[in-house]
C-alpha cells in the first residue's frame, strides 16, 4: 500500500482494487468540502475511522433495500424526517427520543391512511454535515458547516475546520444508533438512519466490503442522499454514490432536468433494482406543477423503479419580517398537495415524504393551527441550520397528508 495520502485513506479493511476505485471517484471535483488547515491531521483521523467498527451493518442496510423496493412498487410508504443539522450537544436521549416519537407518530397516522406498511427513516445518527449557500456568515466569519466540521458559535477560532470533529461525529452517531437499537428491542417500530452523504473525508472511511461479491457498503448509515448542491454529474459525490451498495437518495431542486435525472439513474441504478434510487423533489410549492410532470414522465418511460419522495421544506424557505430563516406551514402543505396531485394525474406512485422536524416545542416554522407568527419565532428558535416543524405542526401536516392519502 503506498504511503501517499490517497493510499492511507483507503487503507484498513479495503482491498487495493476498491481503494483505487474510491480514489478515482474522489479525484473528481467535490463541492461543499471544508478547507482543512492541516491535511496530515485529516489523514490521521481517516486512518482511525477506517479501522473503527462501523455505525450500521450490511444486514440492516439490505433490510432497508427490501423495504424501499416495496415502496418503489407502491406497496409501502416512506416517512423520513429529523433535524436539519444534528449537533453534538443535542445528541441526548431526550432530544433523540422526542424526534423519534414524533417521527413514529407521523408514520402511524400515515400508515393508517395509506393502508400500507410505513418505512420509517430518521435524519439521525450522523446528520452532522451541512452544505451552505454562502462561504461566510452575517458576521463575516467562515460559515458553520455542521458539527462534524466546525462549531456554530460565532468565534473565528471555532469556525476553523477541525478534522478531529469527525471522530466526535462518529462517536455521537454510534451512541445514537445504540439508542435506536435499544428502542427497537423495547418494542418501538423499526427505524432506519439516514444523513446527507456530504463530507467525503468522513464517508469514505465508513466503506466496508460485504457479501460474496464484496460490494462496498457505506456503514456510516443505512440510507444516504446526495444534496441539491452536490449533485453535479461529473462531481465526486455522484461518483462516490455509484460505489455504494446502500439505497441512495438524490435531492432535485427546480433546475433539475429530465436528462440529468436519466443520467443519475443510468449511473446509480444500472441493474434496475426497485428502490435503489429515491428521487427527493424539493422544488418549491410554486414550481411543482411546472417541473415535476416532465421528470416523472421521463423516469416512468425509462423503466427504472424509483421511490418518489417529496421534501416540501427546502424549496420553501424565506426570511421572516423579524429576521429569522423560516418556512410557512401553508407553503409546505401546498408543495405536498401538488406532489400528490401530479403523481395522481400521471398514474405514478407518490412514495414518501421527507421533513425537517423535531419533537421539541420549537418556534421555527410559521403558521399551522397554533398560528406561529413572525414575532413568535424568537420564542424558541434553536435550530443549528434550517427551521424545523415542531411536534404539533408535524401531526397537523400528517393529518392533512392522511386525508390526501384517503381521498
Ligand atoms: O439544510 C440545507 C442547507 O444547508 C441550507 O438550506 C443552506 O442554508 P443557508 O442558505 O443558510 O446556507
Ligand atoms: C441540505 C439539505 O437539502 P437540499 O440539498 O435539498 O438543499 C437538507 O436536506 O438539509
Ligand atoms: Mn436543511
Amino acid at each position: 500500500m503506498p504511503v501517499t495520502e490517497a493510499g492511507r485513506s483507503a487503507s484498513g479493511p479495503l482491498p487495493p482494487a476498491a481503494c483505487g476505485r474510491i480514489d478515482a471517484a474522489l479525484a473528481r471535483p467535490a463541492a461543499q468540502q471544508p478547507q482543512w488547515p492541516d491535511r496530515r491531521a485529516v489523514a490521521e483521523v481517516r486512518d482511525v475511522l477506517a479501522t473503527a467498527p462501523p455505525i450500521t451493518t450490511p444486514v440492516e442496510v439490505d433490510r432497508l433495500r427490501r423495504r424501499l423496493a416495496a415502496v418503489a412498487r407502491g406497496d409501502a410508504f416512506l416517512a423520513q424526517g429529523g433535524d436539519c443539522a444534528e449537533t453534538f450537544a443535542s445528541n441526548t436521549p431526550e432530544h433523540l427520543g422526542a424526534n423519534l416519537r414524533t417521527l413514529l407518530r407521523m408514520s402511524t397516522v400515515l400508515g393508517h391512511a395509506a393502508r400500507v406498511p410505513v418505512v420509517t427513516v430518521g435524519r439521525i445518527a450522523g446528520q452532522f454535515a451541512k452544505p451552505r449557500s454562502k462561504t461566510t456568515d452575517a458576521h463575516g466569519l467562515p460559515v458553520y458547516r455542521g458539527d462534524i466540521v466546525n462549531a456554530a458559535a460565532p468565534d473565528p477560532r471555532l469556525r476553523v475546520p477541525d478534522p478531529r470533529r469527525m471522530l466526535r461525529a462518529y462517536a455521537n452517531s454510534r451512541a445514537a444508533m445504540r439508542l435506536i437499537r435499544m428502542l427497537r428491542r423495547a418494542g418501538a417500530a423499526e427505524i432506519f438512519a439516514s444523513h446527507e452523504c456530504l463530507l467525503l473525508d468522513y464517508e469514505r472511511t465508513m466503506l466496508r466490503p460485504a457479501g460474496s461479491d464484496g460490494r462496498l457498503y457505506n456503514l456510516s448509515s443505512h440510507f444516504l442522499w446526495i444534496g441539491e448542491r452536490t449533485r453535479e454529474l461529473d462531481g465526486a459525490h455522484i461518483a462516490f454514490a455509484e460505489l455504494m451498495a446502500n439505497p441512495i437518495g438524490i435531492k432535485l431542486g427546480p433546475t433539475a432536468t429530465a436528462q440529468q435525472v436519466l443520467e443519475y439513474l443510468e449511473r446509480l441504478d444500472p441493474h434496475r433494482e426497485p428502490g435503489r434510487v429515491t428521487l427527493i423533489t424539493r422544488l418549491g410549492h410554486q414550481h411543482v406543477e411546472q417541473v415535476l410532470p416532465g421528470l416523472v414522465e421521463t423516469v416512468a418511460a425509462s423503466g427504472h423503479q424509483v421511490v418518489w419522495q417529496c421534501d416540501p421544506m427546502h424549496g420553501n424557505t424565506h426570511e421572516s419580517t423579524t429576521g429569522f430563516k423560516t418556512r410557512h406551514f401553508d407553503r409546505i402543505l401546498a408543495e405536498v398537495r401538488s406532489f400528490f396531485a401530479v403523481h395522481r394525474a400521471l398514474g405514478t406512485y407518490p412514495g414518501g415524504i421527507h421533513l425537517e422536524l423535531t419533537g421539541e416545542p420549537v418556534t421555527e416554522c410559521v403558521g399551522g393551527a397554533l398560528h406561529v407568527s413572525d414575532h413568535d419565532l424568537r420564542g424558541c428558535y434553536s435550530t443549528a441550520c434550517d427551521p424545523r416543524l415542531n411536534h404539533r405542526q408535524v401531526m397537523e401536516l400528517a393529518v392533512r397528508i392522511a386525508r390526501i392519502l384517503r381521498s
